[in-house]
């Protein structure tokens, strides 16, 4: 798994507005929408392209596209808040949906929903999930995928823990980890430090229902 942290000075200040308990809950919605924006581009350098014929008023030429546009998945529901950044850069792409919630005390992901395709060999997959912590969620989220046939995962997360990405490298299931920084650690609550807080409440607030 190749690890890249995106450390641009603009994709930094959102960062550091997501971080900011002074954000409200709009203001950190558009920092990750903005911020999604620029992890989804440095994601992208690695998609397989094609070329294609067009004519420019001028002259013929030849075009590039994505030679196969990934499926994108959001992990509810802080994901949800990356997934219309993605669509808009990736128009072509379907979209998939994997709800988790992470237990408070076990802090092992509780599944809720999955909404995939059955087969997904040879389609590539875009994970989106702000948070990458214990990494218990996305390890579970990107097992799903490799149990329906997906060899090339990549993932978006705006933070990661230390402890994440190693779960995440040895659960051998991601090709591409892009993330906007790796934090120190994990508190007590496993939460990462210094982190951004919960990045679901922030959004939507409150807990989750159901
Ligand atoms: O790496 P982990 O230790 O598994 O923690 C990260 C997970 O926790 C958050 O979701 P949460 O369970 O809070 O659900 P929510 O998005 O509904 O708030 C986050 O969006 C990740 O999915
Ligand atoms: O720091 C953390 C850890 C898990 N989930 C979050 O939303 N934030
Ligand atoms: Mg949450």
């Amino acid at each position: 798994m190749d690890v890249l942290v995106v450390d641009h000075p603009l994709a930094q200040s959102r960062l550091t507005a997501m971080r900011n308990t002074e954000s409200d809950s709009g203001a950190f919605r558009a920092a990750l929408h903005e911020l999604t924006t620029m992890l989804v581009y440095e994601a992208a350098r690695s998609f397989a392209v094609e070329a294609y014929p067009i004519e420019t008023p001028v002259a013929p030429t030849m075009g590039t596209r994505l030679a196969n546009p990934p499926l994108i998945v959001p992990v509810l529901r802080a994901g949800l808040g990356m997934a219309d950044s993605a669509l808009a850069l990736l128009p072509e792409s379907s979209m998939g949906f994997v709800g988790l919630a992470r237990d408070e005390k076990t802090f092992e992901p509780r599944a809720y929903m999955e909404s995939l395709p059955g087969d997904l060999s040879g389609l590539p997959v875009l994970v989106l999930d702000p948070m990458l912590a214990t990494g218990g969620s996305l390890v579970h989220c990107c097992r799903l995928l490799v149990e329906r046939g997906c060899t090339d995962v990549a993932v978006c997360c705006v933070l990661a823990a230390p402890e994440g990405i190693e779960r995440l490298r040895a659960s051998g299931t991601v090709r591409h980890l892009v993330t906007a920084s790796i934090d120190e650690g994990l508190n007590d609550k496993k939460y990462i430090v210094p982190g951004l807080g919960d990045a679901g409440d922030r959004q939507f607030g409150g807990m989750p229902r159901f």
